[in-house]
């Protein structure tokens, strides 16, 4: 199973001065997999991927990438691509010139069109990358890393500055990297990119792992959600939902009833309000069970820290 790991580390530890940034991080990624790093503002996400891609060393603890042990030199991995921070780009340059210097860096001249076109970005490509806006910047740094074709790809914020359609392209390059056997791993503020992209995810807050596993896992840990709630009959719903055990009316005063209920009692209440000859027009939990299980993981740990 281990041969699959495309990243293994255990109790990874990163000190700036008196700012522990990692405290004990176990990781694993497998080949293939599109892996999330989540969690609030400095829990540690940067430092992590910038270890992953060579740019600093650990305090502690043991990392193996694409199987070979990691020691104490500043070097990016063979087969590891990426950036933290944004990618550095030649602005004064071209899109075609910055991959082009690149490529021939690494002594190859092939791959400029292809990486160009993957990203979208063939129609721009003789337009300096000083012009360019974040998106377009962040597309031409993916293409920059897919130049190397690597087997383990590491991103920050990669759908940061992205339009709808830009997201959706950018996406679908990742999928396919994936499904051809690269290991991705990034960070994101976004629920809704992690659950359109990532199988498995890890949670991180004040240095320390939180949660890693699959996504659908992370979702399926909390318990009571907040749903809006609208009915034929708001007053009767009411009166109802205030009589079904397990759910709690958290907000009355509108036309939306808000109930916090774990499933089996939502359920339970969905059931009495045909029986009381109420229809359900709408209901939605107030924030996606993603988030909520993120909020209630990472505020658990604030508040462990405080
Ligand atoms: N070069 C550095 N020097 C000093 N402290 C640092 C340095 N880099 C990171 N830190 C600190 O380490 C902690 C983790 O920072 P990091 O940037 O990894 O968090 P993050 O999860 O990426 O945050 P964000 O979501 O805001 O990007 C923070 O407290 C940060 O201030």
């Amino acid at each position: 199973m281990d041969t699959l790991l495309a990243v293994r580390a255990r109790g990874i530890t990163k000190r700036f001065g008196d700012v522990v940034a990692l405290d004990g991080v176990d990781l694993a990624v497998t080949q293939g997999r599109i892996h999330g790093l989540v969690g609030p503002n400095g829990a540690g996400k940067t430092t992590l991927l910038g270890l992953l891609l060579g740019l600093a060393v650990a305090d502690g603890g043991s990392l193996e990438i694409l199987r070979t042990p990691i020691g104490r030199a500043l070097a990016a991995p063979d087969g590891v691509a990426g950036f933290v921070d944004g990618p550095g780009l030649y602005p004064s340059l071209t899109a075609r010139q910055n991959l082009a210097a690149l490529a021939a860096l690494r002594g190859r001249a092939a791959g400029v069109e292809e990486a160009l076109d993957q990203v979208g970005l063939t129609d721009v490509a003789d337009d300096r990358a000083g012009g360019f806006s974040l998106g377009m910047r962040q597309r031409l740094g993916l293409a920059a890393a897919l130049l190397t074709r690597p087997r383990l790809l590491v991103l920050d914020e990669p759908s940061n500055g992205l339009d709808p359609a830009g997201k959706r392209h950018v996406h679908g390059v990742l999928r396919q990297l994936a499904a051809d056997g690269t290991a991705v791993v990034l960070s994101s503020h976004r629920m809704d990119d992690l659950e359109a992209l990532c199988s498995e995810v890890t949670v991180l807050a004040t240095g320390r792992v939180v949660f890693s596993g699959p996504l659908d896992e992370l979702a399926a840990e909390n318990g009571a959600l907040d749903y809006r709630l609208l009915t034929s009959d708001p007053a009767a719903a009411r009166r109802v939902a205030a009589g079904t055990a397990g759910v709690r009316v958290a907000d009355d005063s509108g036309e939306r009833l808000v109930v916090r209920a774990p499933v089996p009692a939502l359920d339970a209440l969905m059931v009495r309000l045909v029986q009381a000859g109420v229809a359900v027009r709408e209901l939605a939990p107030v924030v996606s069970p993603l988030e909520a299980a993120f909020l209630a993981l990472t505020d658990q740990q604030h508040a462990e820290a405080r």
